[in-house]
């Protein structure tokens, strides 16, 4: 690493976090919080990532919304019946016709929400530490000048039954962000996790800046953040071991190619952005291309469409 951000590692990573909700509830000083689920199709979590948080409602958090991204099951009943407010993308900025991806749920979400700190967690979590919320929000809302957190954590790679390796999930934060970030921006490779769901920022932060349309939006947030704001605008905290859904290798690839795209047009000027990705399908013996849609655009900062009254 780099000297400045050897410095950063060491000054804005906390390890071992040491806040308690009864005490940031304190240190809010009356500031609200959201906290923000995307969902696509997430019956099988989404309850169990609401249940984790629904003890901090009423205190630290002012509201829990699940932000709905299309699903056909049973996604809103769940999130509902365990106690989130739960919002279809549709009906959020209604005049804004739905483009598909990550990215623009997030975008929506905040205008479909009222928190002056934003916490967003993945909805696949599965054995949700209690301490994820409380540990985002804590450079937040205790060391001047922070404007967004990340987490990091242990990730298991749970292929089979038994939970076998400790460490091996995260496979396209490995294999493509961050040796993305290494090549194009290295101020930035003290961040462990910079793809990572769970991350909390001030709404002003969010709200001026573009949104990555799929999945590129967290590496893009954390890169403009950077360029906006400087190093020790961002920090990180050890939540522990971080359990999700895992997808296939295919869909992983489309991932990375939205996640290269969305860092090349931030760090490479000019850049026109990436073509869709092909892949290659075994079928009956032979390999047939097959093109994926890559996401390339980015949704304009909050604030401007806000100033605009579009
Ligand atoms: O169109 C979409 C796609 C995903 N999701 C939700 O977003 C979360 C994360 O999606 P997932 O497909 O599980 O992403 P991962 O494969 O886990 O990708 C990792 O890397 C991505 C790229 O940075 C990040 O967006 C993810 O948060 C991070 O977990 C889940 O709650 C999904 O239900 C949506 O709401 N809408
Ligand atoms: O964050 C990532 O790199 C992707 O979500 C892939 O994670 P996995 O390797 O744990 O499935």
């Amino acid at each position: 690493m780099r000297a400045a951000t050897e410095d950063w590692f060491a000054r804005r990573t906390w390890a071992r976090p040491p806040w308690t909700a009864a005490g940031l509830t304190v240190a809010k000083a009356g500031r609200t919080v959201s906290v923000v689920l995307p969902a696509l199709d997430e019956e099988a979590t989404v309850g169990g990532v609401v249940a984790a948080v629904r003890p901090l409602l009423g205190t630290l958090v002012d509201e829990i919304v699940v932000v709905d991204s299309g699903s056909t099951d049973a996604t809103a009943a769940r999130a509902r019946a365990a106690g989130a407010r739960v919002v279809a993308r549709d009906a959020v900025l209604p005049g804004v016709p739905v483009r598909a991806g990550k990215g623009e749920v997030l975008w929506r979400s905040l205008a479909a929400t009222s928190g002056d700190l934003v916490v967003f967690l993945d909805s696949d979590l599965v054995d949700l530490g209690p301490d994820f919320v409380v540990d985002l929000l804590g450079p937040l809302l205790t060391v001047d000048g922070v404007a967004l957190v990340k987490g990091f954590y242990h990730r298991p790679l749970r292929m089979s039954d038994h939970d076998a390796a400790r460490t091996g999930g995260g496979r396209v934060t490995e294999l493509t962000a961050r040796p993305a970030l290494a090549a194009l921006r290295p101020e930035l490779a003290g961040v462990v996790q910079p793809l990572g769901g769970e991350y909390a920022a001030t709404r002003e932060l969010l709200e001026s800046l573009p949104f990555a349309a799929g999945y590129g939006v967290e590496i893009g947030l954390l890169l403009d953040t950077h360029r906006e704001r400087g190093l020790d605008a961002i920090a990180q905290v050890d939540l522990g071991v971080r359990k999700h859904r895992h997808r296939s290798l295919r869909a992983l690839g489309a991932t990375a190619a939205e996640v290269l795209d969305a860092v090349v047009r931030r760090c490479v000027p000019g850049h026109p952005g990436a073509d869709p990705l092909t892949q290659f399908v075994p079928v009956d013996g032979d390999w047939l291309p097959d093109e994926q849609a890559v996401a390339t655009t980015d949704r304009p900062p909050l604030a401007t469409l806000r100033a605009t009254g579009s």
